[in-house]
């Protein structure tokens, strides 16, 4: 899929990760991701939940600018706790695409099982 069509986002998030996974034992005064990183997963899943959180609240008010700004917190947040969890990238874009072409209410009926 053509990248310039999401103005850019898939890089950016490509540019995201490695600059979190190049964070990995730096030091935590210098920078931010280095200091959740070295407080661990627990952390970084409170910080990404309270930025999820202000985005869904902005979304529900109609705030588009503010929603913006909170997705992009979220977007760090939850690849800063994937991080720190071992998850991959890769390891997303493989439930991704074992979804695709599905419908999300099959997806549902199939894990009610
Ligand atoms: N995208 C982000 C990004 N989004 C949000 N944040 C930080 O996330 C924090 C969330 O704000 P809060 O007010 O909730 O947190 P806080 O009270 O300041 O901090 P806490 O003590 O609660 O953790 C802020 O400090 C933001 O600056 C980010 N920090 C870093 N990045 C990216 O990561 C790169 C590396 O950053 P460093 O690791 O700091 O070098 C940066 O160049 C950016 O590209």
């Amino acid at each position: 899929m053509d990248d310039l069509h999401y103005k850019g986002l898939g890089k950016q998030l490509e540019a995201l990760w490695e600059t979190i996974e190049s964070r990995r034992g730096a030091d935590p005064e210098s920078s931010y991701t280095a200091s959740l990183l070295s407080k661990g997963a627990e952390r970084c899943a409170k910080k990404f939940g309270e930025e999820a959180v202000e985005a869904a609240l902005a979304g529900a008010l109609g705030k588009k600018d503010e929603l913006a700004s909170e997705a992009a917190d979220t977007l760090y947040h939850l690849f800063v706790l994937m991080a720190s969890a071992g998850v991959e990238p890769a390891d997303v874009a493989e439930k991704l695409a074992g979804r695709t072409g599905q419908s999300g209410h099959e997806e549902k009926a199939s894990r009610k099982g």
